[in-house]
């Protein structure tokens, strides 16, 4: 690329830039369709040389509120949020290259929860908006996304952007997620012991940038924080009486509201005579997930990438800057909620659930996956300046099996 500055530059995001659209950038468009949000990532890569991976040059993102889950009964409205974010990428892209820039959905623990029938429904209007626009269409561009490969791409996504996936002494590091619905916790194991004692469910084999990885990996569904709220409560699959209202000691005594999830109306509140705060709050959320995790003995010790919730409750509580991150351990998230549950008056203007989702995260991180007290999490939302999600390794994925990238 020539360090000459054309007139036109200054007018152009650096990606669009008719000087830099050179033969060996191309384009991918993936969208997370969450059980929250649907967000697009439009990728830019180079392909610097033929041997070498590809580089990832930019990233445009964008999300919307809610999830496709919430037009469980509208699926052309649902489809209507993704034809908004698409035509972002009518803008991004150049018009020479939309034919050659794969569209690809992957939804998450939002719709695995809704029926099939609801689920086909929405995803094949999200079809028919991805054949009317400009761009390659993939066989099997829209649909539901293994709870496995949601672990793996996230994992590939932090240890490419770190650069542990290229060259020699590569020391990957784990990766724990945690949505609204579901998490999920993936690594590479070092010791034998640990294929031995994992059941093998749990252990995948992946093919990427020419390598093969043997990785545990699993998504817990139904323990994602929302859906922990909902388990907390006692309203998890449960058939919902009308007017029938959930107590928990992990919210303001004199709390009482409504809440809309997956459709269904909750109404919840504080234990109005009864105890508070984070002792009686943590029983509760320990039986959520006392003895349903497996736990490996190989994480103890180790390091991980944690981001989404655990990233927003860390970022909201200042145990983390919002926009650079930080790192914690995991007493931290223990030490912060015992501050906001012993003293849920003075967190009022937060969100009614803080003491609860900071007391969940601690159970899940201590008796769920059963890390000690001194690990470290590295909380981050973005790597390089690229969001940390499963997204991008889709999207390595998607260009490999196109035969666009080795
Ligand atoms: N770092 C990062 N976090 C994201 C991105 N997209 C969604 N999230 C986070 O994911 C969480 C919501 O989970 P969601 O995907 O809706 O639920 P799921 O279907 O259970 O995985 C929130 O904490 C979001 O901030 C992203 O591109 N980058
Ligand atoms: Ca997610």
């Amino acid at each position: 690329h020539s360090n000459r500055v054309m007139w036109f530059q200054e007018f152009f995001p650096p990606n669009v830039c008719p000087i830099n659209a050179k033969a060996n950038t191309f384009y991918g468009i993936m969208f997370d369709a969450g059980s929250t949000g649907t967000r697009i990532h439009i990728y830019t890569f180079v392909q610097k040389s033929p041997e070498k991976l590809p580089e990832v040059e930019g990233e445009i993102f964008e999300s919307v509120k809610p999830g496709l889950s919430a037009y469980a009964d509208q699926p052309e409205k649902g489809a209507e949020t993704v034809k908004t974010l698409l035509d972002m990428a009518i803008d991004a892209v150049p018009p020479h290259l939309w034919k050659k820039t794969p569209v690809v959905l992957k939804a998450t623990a939002g719709l695995r929860l809704l029926s099939e029938e609801k689920a086909q429904a929405l995803l094949s209007e999200v079809k028919e908006v991805f054949e009317e626009s400009p761009f390659l269409v993939p066989e099997d561009s829209v649909g539901i996304m293994d709870g496995s490969h949601e672990g793996i791409l996230a994992w590939i996504t932090v240890n490419f952007l770190t650069g542990q996936l290229s060259g020699q002494n590569q020391q990957t590091v784990g990766t724990l997620d945690l949505g609204g619905a579901s998490t999920q916790i993936t690594f590479l194991p070092r010791f034998e012991e640990t294929l031995k004692e994992t059941p093998g469910d749990f252990v995948t084999s992946f093919e990427m940038f020419n390598s093969t990885y043997k990785l545990y990996t699993h998504s817990y569904l139904g323990f994602g924080l929302k859906a922990a709220r909902l388990a907390t409560l006692g309203a998890l699959n449960m058939e919902v009486v009308d007017g029938q209202m959930f107590r928990s000691s992990c919210l303001p005594k004199q709390l009482e509201a409504e809440w809309h999830f997956g459709g269904v109306k909750y109404r919840y509140g504080g234990n109005k005579e009864g105890e508070t705060g984070f002792k009686p709050c943590y029983l509760e959320v320990l039986k959520v997930v006392k003895g349903k995790l497996h736990q490996p003995d190989e994480i103890r010790g180790s390091s991980f990438y944690a981001f989404s919730y655990y990233y927003d409750r860390a970022a909201d509580t200042n145990l983390i800057d919002y926009e650079r991150g930080g790192v914690l351990e995991v007493r931290d998230f223990e030490r912060k909620a015992k501050e906001v549950c012993d003293n849920m008056e003075r967190y009022n203007s937060a969100s009614p659930f803080l003491c609860m989702d900071l007391t969940y995260i601690t159970a899940l991180l201590k008796e769920g996956f059963g890390f000690r007290d001194n690990t470290v999490l590295k909380l981050t939302k973005k790597v390089n300046n690229i969001e940390t999600s499963w997204t991008l390794g889709a999207t390595f994925y998607l260009l490999q099996s196109l035969g666009m990238t080795y």
